[in-house]
């Protein structure tokens, strides 16, 4: 007992490392990504972005507490409000158009990912969802991190996606990252060996669908 989300990280590490340096990840960083593959990456994150503001939406539903509800409540607006927002406007510097954006077919990896997530919130509980959701939220996170400390990021006007980057160093994105790694360290102090290692899978799945989304991006796979 007494585990910590760094037991998460560490029980699927060669998961994790794939996720977090992925090629999409190190082409985003020296600015070589192919554009189309990026702009394909765009249409779906708004699509996943839609998912994941219901699975905010199930946290509520599956909160026991009244500061449980409020974090659930708080993250729904905060994708309704504001990540939704700018990420129709950053679509739009790229040349995609919100009503092409509200037209999209589905593509298979933003399906696996996001119903995955959904349905391990249903049959689980708040804490399973919050494991489901870990490597999208800390992920991102870590991915800015990474990048920084690369040789090979280029920064500034000289690569295309350095805002792309920006947004997940940014202040305000670190501080709710920390504000979910405090909440499940707490939570993970208290379970059981065999429960941790039924939250390993979800989080390992998640981690899974994670590296699936990025090389559906690099393969602009439907
Ligand atoms: C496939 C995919 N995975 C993770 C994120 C990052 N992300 C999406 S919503 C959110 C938190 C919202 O409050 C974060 C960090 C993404 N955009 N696309």
């Amino acid at each position: 007992m007494g585990y910590c989300f760094s037991d998460l990280t560490a029980a699927c590490q060669d998961d994790w490392r794939a996720y977090i340096e992925h090629d999409f990840v190190r082409a985003l960083g020296d600015g070589t990504l192919d554009q189309g593959a990026f702009r394909h990456y765009l249409q779906q994150d708004y699509l996943f972005l839609i998912h994941f503001a219901r699975a905010y939406a199930l946290a509520a539903y599956k909160s026991r507490t009244l500061a449980d509800l409020r974090q659930a409540h708080e993250g729904l607006r905060a994708i309704l409000d504001v990540e939704l927002g700018l990420h129709v406007d950053y679509c739009r510097d790229w040349g995609i158009a919100e009503t092409d954006l509200a037209a999209l077919p589905e593509a298979r990896a933003t399906l696996a990912y996001t119903r995955y997530v959904l349905d391990t919130g249903h049959r689980g509980d708040l804490l399973d969802l919050h494991v489901a959701l870990a490597p999208c939220l800390v992920g991102y996170g870590e991915i800015a991190g990474w990048l920084k400390a690369q040789p090979f990021t280029v920064r500034g006007g000289a690569n295309p996606y350095d805002a792309w980057i920006a947004m997940y160093e940014s202040d305000d994105f670190q501080a709710a990252m920390g504000a979910e790694l405090e909440w499940l360290d707490a939570r993970l102090a208290e379970v059981t060996p065999r429960r941790f290692n039924e939250l390993v899978e979800v989080f390992r799945y998640a981690t899974r669908l994670e590296i699936d989304f990025w090389q559906m991006g690099l393969d602009r796979a439907d």
